[in-house]
């Protein structure tokens, strides 16, 4: 098993490239922008990653994010973390990145983007590594607030591929960011959203609805409707979720609760994706074994959900036919 899971080639769609700082890297760029961090070692950092819900990683996740400064942090960030899809057989990645994280602290809108782009870049000329670029709308600001920063993106529009929605999800449903979605699809962005980590299926409903989103990302609260869950299986709407975030959140009391498979078998869209690794303990290939050898999900369930990551990207239909022989290939 351990070998096939190596060998399956894997697509991420739900990573947040903040999510991607670990202890050492957050040290390093602190003493680097002359920042003192609340934290006696890297130790400290790890010991603080004891969370009980979203909001209590929330705080510790931006408290973080404060040490990136610079393009070159940024693209430090990001190829470490392209390092890891390397050794993970991670052949393609959608990435998440939250701008109003950095503006808010003065770090200019450019900064964070250059530094990323040109990561990715040299990663698909030294690796094949394709990616995309989705900038999140941080949902626990006001709508205005996430306008003006989406009117910022217009200058850069060839740089971003998509819009997402993330942070605080409870209290901040999608219905508080019509406007801005409907601003975003006008300007050509294919949207998505976290809806259903921590809050109710109705916020699923509201963001395939109101928000006219091509994915969802979690979506885990589904299991609460039969009318949504035939909804999504009907639809084939991709959900991209994320089983050791959604452990070490909470969301599920340990692994053997996880959901994930019963989707996969209802006909669900369903992919997995490791969402913030070096909070939650895990890249791609460790959140595959855990479904491996918590759930005994067989080789064609992993097969299957690779598969469904493929048909939930946005490569184009020639690359994506080369990606699904490739993991047919993998027995
Ligand atoms: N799992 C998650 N849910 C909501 N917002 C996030 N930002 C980073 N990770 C997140
Ligand atoms: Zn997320």
């Amino acid at each position: 098993m351990e070998i096939f899971l190596a060998e399956l080639p894997k697509i991420e769609l739900h990573l947040h490239i903040e999510g991607t700082l670990e202890p050492e890297m957050m040290f390093a760029l602190a003493q680097r922008n002359g920042i003192t961090l609340p934290y006696a070692d890297v130790e400290a950092v790890r010991a603080a990653y004891q969370f009980a819900n979203l909001q209590s990683f929330l705080d510790l996740y931006y408290q973080g994010a404060a040490v990136l400064c610079t393009e070159q942090d940024f693209y430090d960030l990001t190829w470490a973390y392209l390092q890891r899809c390397q050794q993970d057989n991670v052949v393609h990645t959608e990435i998440f990145f939250d701008p109003q994280t950095h503006t808010a602290r003065g770090v200019d809108f450019a900064v964070p983007l250059q530094g990323i782009r040109r990561a990715l870049a040299e990663a698909e000329r030294q690796w094949g590594i394709t990616s995309r670029l989705i900038m999140c709308i941080l949902r626990h600001l006001s709508e205005d607030e996430g306008l003006a920063i989406l009117e910022q993106a217009v200058d850069y529009r060839d740089e971003i591929d998509g819009i997402g929605l993330d942070s605080a999800e409870v209290g901040n449903p999608p219905s508080k960011f019509v406007r801005l979605f409907q601003r975003a699809r006008e300007l050509g962005w294919p949207c998505v959203a976290h809806a259903g980590e921590e809050g109710p299926a109705s916020y699923i409903w509201d963001a395939l609805d109101l928000l006219k989103v091509v994915r969802i990302d979690h979506g885990v609260r589904c299991v609460d409707d039969p009318l949504l869950m035939a909804r999504l299986a009907s639809e084939r709407v991709p959900l991209t979720v994320c089983p050791l975030s959604n452990t070490r959140l909470k969301v599920f009391e340990q692994m053997a609760d996880h959901t994930i498979l019963d989707l996969l078998d209802r006909g669900l869209c369903v992919t997995v994706n490791s969402d913030d690794p070096a909070y939650f303990g895990g890249y791609m290939t460790a959140n595959f074994r855990a479904l491996a050898t918590e759930l005994h999900a067989s080789r064609e369930q992993l097969r299957m959900l690779s598969l469904n990551a493929v048909e939930a990207c946005w490569l184009d239909e020639r690359q994506k036919k080369a990606l699904r022989e490739r993991i047919l290939a993998c027995l």
